[in-house]
């Protein structure tokens, strides 16, 4: 039980607070950092859903003794100096989002977390009611719900509940994959891309993949990622033909959810397809899986399939359109808080009828 000394104040105005969470992302690109970022991650029963004591032995006696190195050259290939892309760009988005929610009133505080790795979701939680946050939007920055990442998210803001006496008033943004002002940004995205560099002979949207199975069993990412994808055509007025929706970032031997992202686009080349643009409607922010695994890798396989232009369009990441749709899908959520600040009159009163009811007097 998470029993931090916490004054109650009664002469301090109640605030809400929004909490922008990610996946989570290594320290560093360097082996130890990434084996404990996977460690955590592949720990969770929400990503590997198979028998604990099974997955622990391949956890801990292969994947932990190869992946690191591997993956921390990847992430060497787009880390900034700020730090990982995917952190730099949440924690920009956090302090846009608490300029264009705070309009509504001084009494938001928006906070960022991650999943796993830093800044974690309990210590973020504490910061926000320590800061007098009563009521807390928890907001994963996934447009399209997944067991492995938006309820992944929840169990851990329940564990935090649970260790913790004075529970704040919970909502969640469960998804927002056919949100009009998401989809908007994403067509202004595009927009501005065919604007400026032309455009390829087809759009391929390209979502990290889940396995088949959750799929099967009911998890309803699959049909999210189908709905923001024709969503997203149909703003674009786009022929059948023009666009397609593909799966990136397979993880271990099982099937995923087809059709795979690279191969579809070395067919697309053999095919005689000259020109792509590649967008990834799934990511709100640019992270190693766009930058590195679709930016540098499907480019390399889409051109050296016979390929010529292959243009990566950019996350939404703290885009003008993107930080409005965010904002929009976050002020939904807030609906009914009173996030104006209150009177000094109306404090005094509140204080008043608090020190008539005993309460110790506050400065
Ligand atoms: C956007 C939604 C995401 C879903 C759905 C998702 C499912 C999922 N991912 C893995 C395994 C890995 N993912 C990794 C990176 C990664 N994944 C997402 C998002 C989703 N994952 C993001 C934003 C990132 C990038 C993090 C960053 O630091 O930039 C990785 C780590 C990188 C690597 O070693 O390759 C793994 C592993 C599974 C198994 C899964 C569904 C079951
Ligand atoms: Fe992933
Ligand atoms: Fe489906």
């Amino acid at each position: 039980m998470t029993d931090a000394p916490r004054d109650h104040a009664h002469d301090r105005a109640e605030k809400v607070g929004v909490l922008l969470v990610n996946l989570g992302t290594p320290d560093a690109p360097t082996t130890p950092a990434l084996r404990r970022y996977l460690a955590q991650f592949l720990s969770d029963p929400r990503v590997v859903e198979i028998p604990r004591a099974l997955w622990w032995l391949i956890l801990h006696g292969v994947i932990l003794r190869l992946r690191p190195a591997q993956s921390a050259r990847k992430y060497k290939k787009v880390w900034l100096r700020e730090g990982s892309p995917l952190a730099v760009w949440t924690a920009r988005q956090a302090n846009m989002l608490r300029s264009y929610v705070g309009e509504r009133g001084p009494l938001v505080e928006v906070r960022w977390a991650m999943r796993y790795g830093q800044p974690a979701i309990a210590t973020a939680l504490d910061a926000l009611c320590a800061e007098g946050a009563t009521r807390i939007l928890v907001f994963p920055a996934y447009p399209q719900y997944s067991a492995a990442t938006t309820a992944s998210v929840i169990d851990d803001v329940a564990d935090w509940a649970k260790r913790t006496r004075r529970v704040p008033e919970l909502r969640f943004v469960n998804h927002y994959h056919d949100d009009p002002g998401y989809i908007e940004a994403l067509a202004a995205q595009v927009r501005k891309h065919w604007a400026r560099e032309g455009r390829g002979r087809k759009l391929v949207m390209s979502f990290h993949g889940m396995p088949k199975r959750t799929l099967l069993l009911g998890d309803p990412y699959h049909c999210e990622c189908l709905k923001t994808g024709r969503l997203l055509a149909e703003k674009l007025q786009l022929e059948d033909g023009d666009w397609r929706v593909t799966f990136q970032s397979r993880f271990g031997r099982a099937e995923w959810l087809q059709p795979y992202t690279e191969p579809t686009l070395k067919a697309m080349a053999r095919g005689g397809v000259e020109g792509v643009d590649v967008i990834c409607p799934g990511f709100a922010a640019d992270c190693l899986e766009t930058l590195e695994e679709i930016a540098i890798e499907a480019r390399a396989a889409f051109l050296s399939a016979g390929g010529k232009a292959f243009h990566y369009i950019a996350c939404l990441n703290n885009s003008p359109e993107g930080m409005k749709a965010m904002t929009g899908v976050a002020l939904r959520h807030l609906q009914g808080w009173d996030t104006t600040p209150m009177s000094r009159e109306a404090l005094q009163q509140r204080q008043a009828r608090a020190v008539a009811h005993g309460a110790p007097e506050q400065r």
